[in-house]
């Protein structure tokens, strides 16, 4: 038999979403796959042919975009971040719903025009995306890299901005900070590696189908 077919699916919030498409999609993981608590990274599911792994959302792109894994399911902010060019993004998955803005503190907003900037320190996870898309509009953007709890940046005169994820809204209220721009609207996308497209076609392609028709 020809070696299973790997899918790299996120911890965290995406893979509670991700569980009822992979049942449309006909993929039954093994029990401890949903279970966070287990320290085990491989699962086996009911089909024979293809297995799962379970890692940061980060490095679902890099798994795939080295071939480790032929198909993952990952954030388009994950994406937007690394550019990768081995990556095939062919299904929006409709789960992980959420936007990447900048955001600054309420106080500082009140008198602040984004359009004048030409220069900004930025704390943030997504420092390439932060980047690019400030260049876009000739501003220099200066970004401190941290892994999470960004909206501690501001405060604490690490930054006096933030790109970072929102969704409800609740985490830039509860630390005084308010959205002054959208970047990009997010949600996961089904990623597969092109190479594996290309010489594992018979096994991939109808998976992606099978994908697609999971979110119709
Ligand atoms: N508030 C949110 N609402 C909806 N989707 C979100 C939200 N926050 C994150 N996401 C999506 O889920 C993905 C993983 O986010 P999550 O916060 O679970 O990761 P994390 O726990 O910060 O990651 P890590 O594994 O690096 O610790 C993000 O890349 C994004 O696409
Ligand atoms: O607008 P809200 O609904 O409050 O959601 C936004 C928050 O969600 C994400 O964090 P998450 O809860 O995944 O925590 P982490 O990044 O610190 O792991 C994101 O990094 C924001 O902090």
């Amino acid at each position: 038999m020809a070696d299973p077919v790997i899918i790299a699916v996120p911890k965290g919030r995406i893979l509670e979403e991700a569980l009822p498409l992979l049942a449309r999609a006909g993929i039954e993981p093994e029990p401890a796959f949903a279970d966070e608590g287990s320290r085990a990274l491989r699962f086996a599911t009911n089909r024979p042919d293809i297995s799962l792994i379970r890692v940061r959302a980060f490095d679902v792109a890099t798994f795939v975009a080295h071939g480790a894994a032929q198909l993952g399911i990952v954030g388009s902010d994950v994406l937007e971040e690394f550019d990768y060019s081995e990556l095939y993004a062919p299904v929006d998955l409709g789960i992980g719903h959420c936007r990447i803005s900048v955001a600054e503190p309420a106080e500082l907003a009140a008198s602040d025009d984004p359009r004048e900037w030409s220069h900004v320190r930025v704390a943030t996870k997504y420092p390439g995306l932060t980047r690019r898309h400030f260049e876009a509009r000739g501003v220099q953007a200066e970004c401190v890299k941290l892994n999470g709890a960004m909206e501690l940046a501001p405060t604490l005169g690490l930054a006096s901005r933030i790109v970072d994820l929102v969704s409800s809204g609740r985490t830039l209220k509860e630390n005084g900070l308010v959205e002054v721009e959208v970047i990009a609207e997010v949600s996961a996308r089904l990623i597969v590696n092109r190479a594996a497209f290309k010489m594992r076609s018979a096994q991939i392609a109808p998976l992606v189908e099978a994908f697609r028709e999971a979110v119709r």
